[in-house]
């Protein structure tokens, strides 16, 4: 049995080497020449996976161990009997905490209190919908739209505008009812105010960069998040100097999303091939450094709050990072984008921390518990 995959699959030899033999190489790069004899196909989001690619080959599996499937063209696997697995949900805290995160930070900027801000949340699936528990649950006013789920509990497209921030959430794509496609265009995005902000965590060309960049540049005031772009790795810095926060495509770049991701792929190719999955991802990953925080009484709700955040994961890391690159050439820029998202640091989702809390009100258990922490009292 031949896997071809892409090499920035994390443990893909511990979890496929005892499947078949694996030929790996970098996700943009691969080729039908690469896959031609390959009987297996795994990639994560940076390879097209179409006719072009396959076509001759004897691919009969293809997985991508990423939530976002807007790379593969599911219409022709299915016409030629491939069979298609993604991994819905694997990252999703990961980029929970990129938002939260990211709030926390802009709140040394401006003022933001969890429980009297309003967000609006466009995509309300496996990320969408945690998001809104998760500020539901920390106090904020919520409102979500997605006009493919139950319509009960969602709210106006029109109102979801109004929040002080509208953080995105929906996948890339340019047919069916409600395409995604620059659905934040020119005159979408002049609705929004200078007090609010914009979090766009999902892809980048739900938002029309170009336009983004216009109203940055004549409206300073606004805040606009990007985790996504259009045209990646290929950014474009000025766009990229103009956001307050800007980042590589790493939201959901938690160790326990990314394992998580290639753990759901490697089960899903053991069911196609009828072999028992013996493998877990608990099995390959190590404690996390910061395994223990510490809170007595004497400390307060909001600092507790984001020292917690901040000390497990500030975004602003990976904003300078990012930053930093900026200055070179094309070529240069490209590299680096793509060289960020390679060499991530090992980051672990809040779930694996214990807040050791001792004689602090219920208020702390109750926030710290909204965050995902484990909450233990001392
Ligand atoms: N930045 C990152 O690292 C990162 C990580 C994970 C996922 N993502 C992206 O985020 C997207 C969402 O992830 P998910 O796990 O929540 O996916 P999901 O499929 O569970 O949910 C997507 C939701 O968007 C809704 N939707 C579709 N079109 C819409 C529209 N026009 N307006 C409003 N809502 C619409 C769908 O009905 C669905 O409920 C993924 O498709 C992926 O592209 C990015
Ligand atoms: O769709 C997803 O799961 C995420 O966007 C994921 O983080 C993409 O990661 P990549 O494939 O670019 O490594």
């Amino acid at each position: 049995m031949k896997i071809v995959a892409d090499e920035n699959i994390p443990l893909l030899h511990n979890f496929f080497g005892d499947v078949g033999e694996i030929d790996t190489y970098p996700g943009r790069q691969l080729t039908s020449e690469n896959v031609k004899s390959a009987d297996i196909l795994l990639v994560r989001s940076v390879t097209q996976v179409n006719e072009a690619l396959l076509a001759g080959s004897r691919v009969k599996f293809v997985g991508t161990c990423t939530i976002g499937t807007d790379h593969i063209d599911t219409d022709y696997l299915q016409k030629n009997g491939i069979t298609f697995s993604s991994a819905p949900g694997c990252n999703a805290n990961s980029v929970v905490e990129y938002v939260i995160s990211t709030l926390s930070v802009l709140s040394e900027f401006r003022y933001i209190d969890f429980s009297d801000l309003s967000v609006g949340v466009v995509g309300c699936g496996n990320v969408g919908s945690r998001v809104v528990s998760t500020l539901r649950r920390l106090g904020a006013k919520v409102l979500a739209y997605d006009p493919l789920i139950d319509q009960t509990d969602m709210a106006s497209f029109e109102d979801v505008l109004k929040s002080d921030v509208i953080s995105l959430h929906t996948p890339l794509t340019t047919d069916g009812p409600y395409p995604t496609y620059h659905l934040f265009n020119e005159s979408v995005l002049a609705q929004l105010s200078e007090q609010q902000i914009l979090i766009n965590s999902g892809r980048g060309a739900v938002v029309d960069g170009s336009a983004l960049k216009r109203k940055l540049k004549s409206e300073p005031g606004f805040t606009a998040v990007l985790d996504v772009w259009e045209t990646e790795p290929n950014i474009d810095p000025e766009l990229a100097r103009l956001v307050a926060i800007g980042t590589p495509h790493i939201a959901g770049y938690s160790l326990d999303g990314k394992i998580g991701g290639t753990e759901m792929i490697y089960q899903a190719l053991c069911r196609h091939l009828g072999l028992p999955a013996r493998h877990k991802a608990a099995q390959f990953i190590a404690s996390p450094p910061l395994s223990k925080m510490y809170f007595t009484s004497e400390a307060e709700l909001s600092w507790s709050m984001h020292t917690a955040i901040r000390a497990i994961y500030d975004v602003r890391h990976d904003h300078y990072a990012l930053r930093r690159t900026l200055g070179g050439n094309e070529e240069q820029r490209v590299e680096a984008f793509d060289r960020l998202r390679k060499e991530y640091r090992a980051r672990r989702e809040f779930s694996n921390i214990k807040v050791l809390l001792k004689n602090t009100d219920s208020s702390m258990h109750t926030m710290f518990k909204a965050l995902g922490f484990n909450v233990k009292s001392a």
